[in-house]
């Protein structure tokens, strides 16, 4: 039994393959590979450890329908083909929920820093303009006891809406398909419309899943819906917002600031005009970049890589019902 893995994972990911007797080919080399390539090497394997790779639709699953399972090393699923993989009776895993307190983190890291105006003052600071003349001059504003939009109260949003209530006071809407009732107890979150949150929030933080309903869901009809002095997060997924749309929201003022952490497209490029505005803050990506998670994110990856050789349930499936259709 063998396993591809499509980049570099934290040692321990090796340990457990190791002692689970599963052999590994690694792609360490750079660039990246392009889907063709990743396709060749999971031919010559039983199971592929995924970290990004694109292009897994329905022609790769197809061309790969040997696969016993296909492990993610995320939490998203979007462009992974879930219904082709499921047609050819492959089990795909994610990582949930280890990745929560990581992401929810960065999501506060970018409201903190567009509030206060972080990067605004950090670039001063390199021009030689370190004091500030007036105390009326580059203020940004308290998160304390304002109120927060969720868009998509699922794991992440329920993380951040606990420590944004616990910490900072802040109330919490939130505009979900379902109702969250756990969330609405446990932190007086309020289910509103999107139009409503978009109306009453100080910050709009989204967390939904990339899907054919949220794509492109944030654009300037949106954005005028918001407070000129509101705040945009995003560290889901860079098609739920339109870039350029961004960009103009936050050049024409019409929104005060925006954090992303995630780019549409991906990589963002260096002369994109966000990257200049003293009200855009943008990460390359990092939501569940520390050590700690990496490694449980490659302990889950890795579970799901074992069952699935051993002919087991895997521990975290995208795609349980393949359990019945197999
Ligand atoms: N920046 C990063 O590094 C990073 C890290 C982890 C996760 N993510 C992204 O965050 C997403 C959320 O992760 P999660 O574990 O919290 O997922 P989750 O499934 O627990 O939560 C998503 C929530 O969005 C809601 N939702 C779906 N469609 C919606 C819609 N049209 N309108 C409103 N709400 C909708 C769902 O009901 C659910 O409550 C992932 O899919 C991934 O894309 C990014
Ligand atoms: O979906 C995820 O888990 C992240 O975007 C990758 O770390």
């Amino acid at each position: 039994m063998k396993v591809f893995i499509n980049k570099i994972i934290p040692e321990r990911g090796y340990r457990m393959l190791e002692e689970a007797g599963i052999a590994y080919t690694v792609w360490k080399e750079k660039p990246i590979l392009d889907r063709g390539q990743a396709i060749q090497f999971c031919k010559g394997h039983d199971a592929f450890l995924s970290a990004g790779q694109a292009g897994l639709d329905a022609d790769f699953f197809e061309q790969c329908k040997h696969l016993k399972v296909v492990a993610l090393h995320s939490v998203g699923f979007d462009g992974v083909d879930i219904e082709a993989a499921t047609a050819r009776g492959i089990p795909v895993g994610n990582t949930p929920n280890v990745l929560n307190k990581a992401t929810a983190e960065t999501a506060l890291l970018l409201m903190l820093t567009v509030a206060r105006r972080a990067l605004y003052h950090h670039k001063r600071i390199k021009k030689g303009e370190w004091g500030i003349a007036k105390p009326t001059e580059g203020l940004g504003f308290d998160l304390a006891g304002k109120t927060l939009g969720i868009v998509g109260l699922g794991r992440i949003g329920a993380e951040l809406a606990a420590i944004c209530t616990r910490s900072w006071g802040m109330k919490i809407l939130y505009h979900n398909r379902s109702s969250n009732k756990r969330a609405e107890e446990a932190y007086g979150a309020t289910k509103v419309s999107f139009d409503e949150l978009l109306e009453q929030s100080d910050v709009v933080s989204v967390h939904t899943a990339l899907t054919e309903e949220t794509r492109g869901m944030f654009g300037m009809e949106q954005f005028k819906k918001m407070k000129s002095s509101a705040i945009f997060i995003n560290t889901a997924r860079g098609g739920v917002h339109q870039e350029e749309e961004l960009i103009a929201a936050l050049d024409q003022k019409i929104i005060w600031g925006a954090g992303i952490d995630v780019t549409n497209p991906e990589p963002m490029e260096a002369n994109n005009p966000l990257l200049d505005m003293d009200n855009a803050v943008v990460f390359p990506h990092i939501g569940s970049a520390t050590k700690e998670t990496r490694d449980e994110m490659t302990r889950c990856a890795v579970e799901n890589i074992i069952a699935g050789l051993k002919g087991k349930e895997i521990p975290y499936p995208v795609n349980p019902e393949v359990y019945q259709t197999r």
